[in-house]
């Protein structure tokens, strides 16, 4: 049987949580029935292009964005990393600052602006709910795209400096799958188009598997669709 590549973004940031509930995902599909056959799964820290380039789909975690521009750019990875995500369509997810770096805009960055890869036709709007101190913890919705026996109940979202949605492009594809109830108004914090999908929380530091298990499901239908084509 193939084995399929799954890559984190090994620059800095949440590496090691997201491969921790990768292993988990892929244990809960290889012990599930599905109706899709599931590959053996090999999970690895990108921090070159040689690594990047055995990817079959990559996670980008979240971290701090401007950091993680900087280096990759001194890595030589950003060039492969836009090739990645927009020439070759490959599933990438970002998590946080990955959800950023995926945008193809962000503000309330430094002057001058930080390079993203992106991906995604979205604008973000950085540190949306303040410094550290301000993480929360928070109820979420995400019924777009957990399947009925996964979404009984709410999933946990924890934020942390997170960036929101602010700008989309419908016509482009980008489809909203989830927003956070805040007190004043609604703010998107799941978009997902075509082979991106982007949160802006950390499902990696909580112990619920339950998104890692779509995203997971959705690679091996990509490969699968690629093959066919
Ligand atoms: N937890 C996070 O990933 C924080 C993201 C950070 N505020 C950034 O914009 O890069």
């Amino acid at each position: 049987m193939t084995t399929t590549t799954v890559g984190v973004l090994a620059i800095q940031g949440g590496v090691i949580e997201h491969i921790s509930l990768l292993h988990r995902a892929s244990e809960y599909l290889h012990s599930h029935s599905s109706p899709i056959k599931i590959p053996n799964f090999r999970f690895i820290q990108v921090r070159t292009v040689l690594q990047l380039s055995e990817c079959d789909a990559l996670i980008i975690p979240g971290g701090e964005s401007t950091t993680m521009s900087i280096v990759a750019q001194r890595l030589g990875l950003l060039e492969p990393l836009r090739q990645f995500v927009k020439v070759d369509h490959k599933p990438v997810w970002g998590t946080c600052a990955g959800l950023v770096m995926l945008a193809s805009a962000a503000s309330a960055t430094k002057q001058g602006g930080q390079e993203l890869i992106g991906g995604l036709d979205v604008k973000v709007l950085r540190n949306r709910y303040g410094t550290q101190i301000q993480s929360f913890v928070a109820d979420l919705d995400l019924s777009k795209i957990l399947g009925e026996e996964e979404n009984q109940k709410p999933f946990r979202g924890v934020f942390i400096r997170a960036p929101v949605v602010e700008e989309l492009d419908q016509e482009k594809g980008v489809e909203v799958v989830g927003v956070y109830k805040g007190k004043e108004k609604e703010d998107i914090v799941a978009v997902k188009q075509g082979n991106v999908f982007g949160t802006s929380f950390h499902p990696e530091l909580t112990e619920d598997v339950r998104i890692h298990v779509w995203w997971l499901r959705r690679v091996v239908e990509a490969l699968k669709e690629k093959e066919s084509t």
